[in-house]
Parts: C-alpha cells; sequence; structure tokens
C-alpha cells in the first residue's frame, strides 16, 4: 500500500472498546515540527478507504506546512463511522488520551464531522489539540476569512504572472461556490474592481452575491465554461478532470478547494493548455497559517501579515516553474520535496 512507497513514518490504528472508538492517526513526516492536521469523522465505505483518506491528508498537510514556511510537520486523525452521539464525550476524551501518549509529536483539531465542541473534549485529556473554545481558529470565521484573503492575494499574483499587471480591471473571476471563503472572497475580488461571475448549488446563495456585488450568476454546471481570466474553484476538489478540462475557456486556475487536480496529470494538461495553475495547498494556506499562530501564541493580526506571505511563495513557485519549463503543480511539489529533503 502507498504507506510504504511514500515514506510515512507512523501509521496507528486506535480502538477503545468503552466508548467505541476506531480510528486512525496518519503521522506523515515530522521533520520540520509536530504533525498537525485535523480530525475527520466519516462514514467510510471500508476500512480501507478511511487509511486512504488518512495517509492522503496527513501527506497534504506535509507539503502544505512545509511550503508555507511553518514549523509542522503533516498528520491527521480520521475517526470511522457517525457513533452513538450519547458516547461522543468518551470517544473524544479516548482519542486525546491517545494523542497525549504520543507527546506532541501530533497535534490535532477541527474538520469535516467535528467541532469545537469535540475540540474541548479532547483538551481534557491532552494540550495538543486547537480550535477549542476560545481559540483563534474556533468559529472557523478567521480561518475562512484568512483564507479568502490568501486565496485573493494569490489570484493577484498570478494575474502579474500571466498579464503582467496584477489590476483587476476589466478582469472576470468566475468564483465556483459561496460558502464562508468564496463569499469573502468575491467580497476582496469585488471591492478591487473585479467582474464576478458565481455559482453556487444553494441558489439563495447566488441571489446574494448579485445582489452584494452585481456578481452574473451561473447554473452549477455552467460555471466551468464560463468565459473568464480566472476560473476560482472555491467548493469541491476533484474539479480540474478529464470532463471540465476540455470547457475551461480562462488563462488562470486559482482557488480555494482542496485537491482541485482529480490526479496529478491534470495539472501537466493545464500546462499544455497554457492555463496558469495556482497550487492549491500553497494559496489556500491562510487556514493552517492561522492555526499555526494559534500555537505560538500570535494574534490575528499577526497571521493576517503571515498569510500575506502566499503572495511571494506563490510567485516563487511561478518562477521556479518558469526556469525548469514544468508545470506550476510539479513546480510546488518539487519545491516542497527539496525544503523536506535539506539537512
Ligand atoms: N474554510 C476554510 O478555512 C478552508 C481552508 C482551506 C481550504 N478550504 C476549502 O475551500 C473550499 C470551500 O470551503 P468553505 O469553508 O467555503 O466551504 P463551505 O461549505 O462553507 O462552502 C462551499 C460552498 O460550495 C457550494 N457548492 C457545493 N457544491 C457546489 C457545486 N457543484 N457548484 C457550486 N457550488 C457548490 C456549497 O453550496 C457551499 O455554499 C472547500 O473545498 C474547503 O475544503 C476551506
Amino acid at each position: 500500500m502507498e504507506v510504504w512507497k511514500e515514506h510515512f513514518e507512523q501509521l496507528i490504528f486506535l480502538q477503545d472498546q468503552p466508548s467505541g472508538l476506531k480510528a486512525i492517526i496518519a503521522i506523515h513526516n515530522t521533520k520540520l515540527g509536530a504533525a498537525l492536521g485535523g480530525c475527520r469523522m466519516w462514514h467510510y465505505a471500508s476500512e480501507e478507504d478511511a487509511v486512504r483518506d488518512a495517509l492522503r491528508l496527513a501527506k497534504g498537510m506535509t507539503y502544505k506546512s512545509a511550503i508555507s514556511g511553518l514549523p509542522y510537520g503533516g498528520g491527521k486523525a480520521v475517526i470511522l463511522g457517525p457513533p452513538d452521539q450519547r458516547k461522543h464525550e468518551l470517544l473524544f476524551r479516548a482519542l486525546g488520551r491517545y494523542i497525549e501518549s504520543l507527546q506532541g509529536r501530533y497535534i490535532t483539531g477541527m474538520d469535516l464531522g467535528t467541532s469545537v465542541a469535540d475540540m474541548d473534549w479532547i483538551r481534557l485529556e491532552t494540550t495538543y489539540v486547537t480550535d477549542t473554545t476560545g481559540s483563534l481558529g474556533a468559529t472557523g470565521d478567521l480561518t475562512a476569512a484568512m483564507t479568502a484573503y490568501g486565496v485573493y492575494l494569490g489570484i493577484r499574483a498570478s494575474l502579474k504572472r500571466v498579464f503582467g499587471t496584477e489590476t483587476f480591471i476589466h478582469r472576470t473571476v468566475a468564483v465556483q461556490g459561496l460558502g464562508k471563503v468564496g463569499y469573502q472572497l468575491c467580497r476582496y475580488l469585488k471591492r478591487s474592481g473585479a467582474k464576478l461571475v458565481v455559482s453556487d448549488v444553494n441558489p439563495s446563495r447566488r441571489n446574494q452575491a448579485v445582489k452584494d456585488f452585481g456578481a452574473h450568476a451561473l447554473r452549477p454546471d455552467e460555471i466551468v465554461e464560463a468565459a473568464c481570466d480566472v476560473f476560482s474553484p472555491c467548493a469541491l476538489g476533484g474539479i480540474i478532470n478529464d470532463l471540465t478540462l476540455p470547457r475551461l475557456r480562462c488563462r488562470i486556475v486559482a482557488g480555494a478547494a482542496n485537491n482541485q487536480l482529480a490526479e496529478k496529470r491534470h495539472g501537466h494538461q493545464l500546462h499544455k493548455l497554457g492555463i496558469l495553475y495556482a497550487p492549491d495547498y500553497i494559496i489556500n494556506a491562510g487556514g493552517i497559517i492561522v492555526t499555526s499562530c494559534e500555537l505560538n501564541g500570535s494574534d490575528a493580526a499577526f497571521a493576517n501579515k503571515q498569510v500575506e506571505n502566499i503572495y511571494r511563495t506563490l510567485t516563487n513557485v511561478f518562477d521556479y516553474a518558469g526556469r525548469k519549463r514544468i508545470p506550476t503543480s510539479e513546480a510546488a511539489d518539487e519545491r516542497t520535496e527539496q525544503l523536506l529533503a535539506a539537512p
């Protein structure tokens, strides 16, 4: 399985009978610091799916932290199945005890299917947890706001690369997904003078964006082929795939969604089509930057400053890709792997 091929440091299977906890902690790499990555709770179709998800997500966290210059490695916890609600406290406390036994090798936080209350239970057993009540990342608002700000800066860096100027005047950005990040991104873009084309599966969010930003709303199946300068995926992963690639009518793909490329080869295909891709784990690092600031005791103002580094990080990766004539997706991975391999 990938675990050997990808050089994961540790894969832990946890079982606690009194609480019913069945979980996996994957620690991908701790070279640059403790493995940081949230705890996901999901009804996986199989145990193998859960392992695969934990490994994939943990590796993604290593790359995101490393390229963002954060002193953390990558890890992830996944809890299998939505358990009996009444067992929640026991379950998360059991997980907290396992995390404590790792003595700081792994730090957890919120992810899909887990909440601040769950993190508070973990906190009763260990300090190696973020997103607890009162913390910077607790409500998710700051995390989403910083992610949106980072994506906005990343789009500016991408415009500069493609058009030689980062102005939004006469530029059209198509935003797919008007949730916590996408909506705030629209606010930044509108303020900078961009024309907005938007879509969301939720019609009320589309209507709100039309009202607030004068955006042109499209049906969810239309947004991929909107004529625009920037296509900004802020909804689902895997959106750049065999079906969507031939339909793109943009010069840049730059958005918040995780794992935008369905497969690695789609990064090469974007490159061949002359579409600049802002690698997702660089441009959407605002959230992990907030977590990192929370862990080292910094405040929101400091986090904001740190997020501004995304512009430079992306520009460096674009330069590297340009020098080597390789896709930006590959350049991001290569640069990250060099950082991880450095003595
Ligand atoms: N919130 C963060 O801090 C953060 C950080 C990094 C990455 N991300 C990623 O960014 C993306 C957006 O995050 P979010 O927090 O805004 O999520 P969200 O759940 O608040 O918003 C997602 C929005 O996308 C819409 N949507 C779903 N499917 C769609 C489709 N097919 N077409 C158009 N719209 C669709 C939903 O209706 C929703 O409004 C996710 O992929 C997430 O993993 C988020």
